[in-house]
């Protein structure tokens, strides 16, 4: 076991090269135990490098590099093909005031708790992400995925998708830089340490690392209360993002973080799902990814007429419904 930090790590070019190394040379596994990294602020529990078994699936000795129809961890995606998937242009589009009153309204007129409805819209991102990418289709290490938590209700949601995302038989790994300290928050991030789902303590500055490690990264870092732009301590976690997307594709949950909640972010990730919970939010209009959900079944009739949501049948029990995705209408909410 060896400990590390994210300081020694920036500064251990050897290091570097040995994490590099181990993916190329398949390496079977490498572990860094507790340590606290104090430029984060956070204790994280351990960073497990995941392990490799069997041979390394590498993008080149998978697939073709074609974004928009095969992923890079060898999911083929279809766009349009899906018969379930409804015509989204029905729906109402949220500005950020909007979605803030709904959210208000379900706590304060409707009694939900935070808990109940944070459960449900992570239960329901996980779902939709196992349509999407089963776990037996992804090759690197045991179907492991980077799930990205922020310190607000969406980083909540990412906790819980991370714990479902384990139930189902993934390798779940946390990013989770600023920790929430509300009791519900803690306890999110317990059940999933106690499932043995890793936290990393850093985010590798080395995107070849991620590409080498994970199938799939899931966004939880922003939904719909971010303003832009970015803060210092998150810029390069997006960043890193941005540079792994053709790789490594990113399942945003709610809203891509980074993007303005009305007007997007052209110069932004752009994942290749995306999950909107109650309602999209207006720059779900300008998402150019392959595959659109939208999650959280909890809307109220009474609510959902009061706001004209127009929101689609879910169909039979499912928590998910897919959504059209037609570039060609992209702009017109
Ligand atoms: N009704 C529903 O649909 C439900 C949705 N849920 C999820 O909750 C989020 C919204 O959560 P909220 O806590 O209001 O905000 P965020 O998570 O988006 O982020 C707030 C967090 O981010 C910080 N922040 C804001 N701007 C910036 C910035 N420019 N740079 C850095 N940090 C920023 C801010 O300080 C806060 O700490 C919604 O999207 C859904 O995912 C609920 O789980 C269930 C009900
Ligand atoms: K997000």
């Amino acid at each position: 076991m060896l400990s590390i930090s994210r300081a020694a790590y920036s500064a251990n070019t050897a290091l570097r090269g040995s994490i590099a190394s181990e993916v190329a040379a398949q390496i079977k596994s490498r572990h860094f135990s507790s340590h606290t990294d104090n430029s984060w602020g956070i204790v994280a529990n351990r960073f497990v490098f995941p392990t490799n078994s069997g041979k390394l699936a590498t993008e080149s000795s998978l697939l073709p590099p074609f974004r928009g129809f095969t992923s890079p961890c060898g999911v083929r995606l279809t766009r349009n093909l899906n018969t379930m998937a409804v015509d989204a242009k029905d729906l109402k589009y949220l500005g950020q005031e909007e979605a803030q009153q709904i959210d208000q309204e379900l706590f304060n007129e409707y009694l939900f708790s935070v808990d109940q409805l944070m459960e449900l819209a992570g239960y329901s991102c996980a779902v939709a992400i196992a349509r999407c990418y089963p776990p037996e289709s992804l090759k690197k290490d045991h179907a492991a995925v980077l799930v990205c938590c922020g310190p607000g209700n969406n980083g909540g949601d990412g906790l819980v998708c991370a714990r479902h995302l384990k139930l189902f038989g993934y390798k779940p790994t946390l990013f989770y830089p600023k920790q929430n300290n509300k009791p519900l928050f803690k306890g999110l991030a317990m059940q999933c340490e106690r499932l043995d789902i890793p936290t990393l303590s850093f985010f590798p500055t080395d995107p070849q690392c991620i590409v080498d490690s994970f199938n799939l990264v899931v966004d939880a870092l922003f939904g719909f209360s971010y303003k832009p732009p970015a803060r210092p301590e998150f810029v390069g976690v997006l960043d890193s993002l941005k540079a792994i997307q053709d790789r490594v594709p990113i399942c945003s949950i709610d809203v891509p973080s980074g993007w303005d909640v009305e007007q997007g972010n052209p110069e932004g990730i752009q994942p290749d799902l995306l999950i909107s919970l109650t309602a999209p939010k207006q720059c779900a209009t300008h998402f150019k990814g392959l595959r659109h959900f939208l999650g959280g079944r909890f809307i109220p009739p009474g609510l959902e007429q009061k706001y004209g949501l127009k929101l689609p049948p879910y169909p039979g029990t499912d928590p998910v419904v897919e959504l059209k995705v037609s570039h060609a209408e992209a702009g017109t909410p």
